[in-house]
């Protein structure tokens, strides 16, 4: 999907933070001519320097007032457990009319610590684009990343209707698909989806790191099997993910239970050799797995490679609803 709009969507886009998804964004928002400028606020002067070196702001600033001060969008994309210091630097900074967004993986949380400090006049529309990759930093960033990807908002109810069409509008440009839903139904979702997931990684590739060396050494040497998948999630950015849990605490706990007792179930039929409940349990997984292809949702793996990326790309089509 491309821009179809004949006129950029805002003049000026202020992100904080241009690591993975803001310099995607940025990147997307350049080549379609989605906005006419991109300003951006970043804490080091090498990294400063990198995003204007790549071309994907016009102009970058250490200080957040100074990035946002003419922006009608300003897109947080750092670590959600960055919000409550960079929403305080956004009091008194932005225009009337102004639209706050962001993409941070958590919802509840965002709107506890960014919401309170906006002024009267200036709309909030947080979101949350299901798109990424284990790498970080504005290198790792592509203009195709949301392409056919859902994109979630969560704006408070009685929000401005046309800053909530606007903010969807240029996901859409991006290549998204867009649905709105309540923060808390977000994270208990995301929370099976994606937190669970990224736990399990962690764990998995903890332990295997935890074992003796000589038996470490061939988990790395045989790891092209069923590991791997796993060491890519467990790659992910630690300042990111510490966040995520941090903030979503409850959803994550919840769903940990379950998984919990679930295990143990596992563990039970294995010890007493109730291979018939091993199979129907696998049996009904690969129907789920089978449903994600078909809803288009498999083409994940976006990795330095390329090489896994281009065989997901035969699976692409509309997701279902
Ligand atoms: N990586 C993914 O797969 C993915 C997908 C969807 C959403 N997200 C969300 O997007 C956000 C950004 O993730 P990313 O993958 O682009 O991370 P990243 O590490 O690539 O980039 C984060 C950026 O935020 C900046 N930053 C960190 N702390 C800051 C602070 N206190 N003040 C200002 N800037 C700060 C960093 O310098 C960096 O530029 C996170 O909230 C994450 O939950 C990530
Ligand atoms: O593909 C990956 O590397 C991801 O983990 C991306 C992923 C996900 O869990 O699907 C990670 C976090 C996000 O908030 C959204 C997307």
């Amino acid at each position: 999907m491309t821009n179809t709009a004949s006129q950029p969507l805002f003049e000026t886009v202020a992100f904080i933070g241009m690591g993975l998804i803001g310099s995607s964004m940025a990147r997307r928002i350049k080549r379609d001519g989605l906005a006419d400028k991109i300003t951006c606020a970043v804490r080091s002067e090498a990294t400063r320097d990198r995003v204007l070196e790549l071309g994907i702001a016009d102009e970058a600033y250490c200080d957040i007032k100074q990035a946002v001060g003419d922006a009608d969008l300003v897109m947080v994309c750092a670590p959600v457990g960055a919000n409550e210091a960079i929403g305080a630097q956004l009091t008194g900074a932005l225009k009337k009319g102004a639209i706050v967004s962001d993409v941070g993986s958590v919802k509840q949380s965002v709107i506890r610590d960014i919401a309170p400090h906006l002024d009267e006049g200036v709309h909030f529309v947080p979101g949350h684009p299901l798109a990424g990759t284990e790498h970080s930093g504005p290198d790792s960033g592509f203009p195709e990343l949301f392409e056919e990807r859902w994109c979630i908002l969560t704006p408070i109810p009685g929000e401005n209707e046309a800053a909530i069409a606007k903010v969807k509008a240029l996901w859409e440009a991006c290549g998204m698909y867009v649905e709105c839903m309540d923060a808390d139904h977000h994270d208990r979702i995301l929370g099976i989806t994606s937190h669970l997931p990224h736990l399990i990684a962690y764990t998995i590739v903890g332990t295997a790191t935890d074992l003796e060396d000589a038996l470490r050494q061939e988990v790395i040497k045989f790891s092209a099997t069923g590991f791997r998948d796993f060491t890519r999630i467990a790659a992910s950015d630690p300042t990111m993910w510490r966040d995520v849990f941090l903030n979503n605490r409850e959803a994550v706990l919840d769903v940990l239970g379950r998984f919990q007792e679930d295990l143990m179930a596992l563990q039970r039929a294995i010890r007493w050799g109730e291979g018939d409940k091993l199979f129907e349990l696998f049996s009904r997984t690969r129907e789920i797995r089978r449903g994600i292809v078909d809803a288009g949702q498999y083409f994940a793996n976006f990795s330095a490679e390329g090489e896994d990326r281009k065989s997901d790309e035969k699976s692409k089509k509309k997701p279902a609803e």
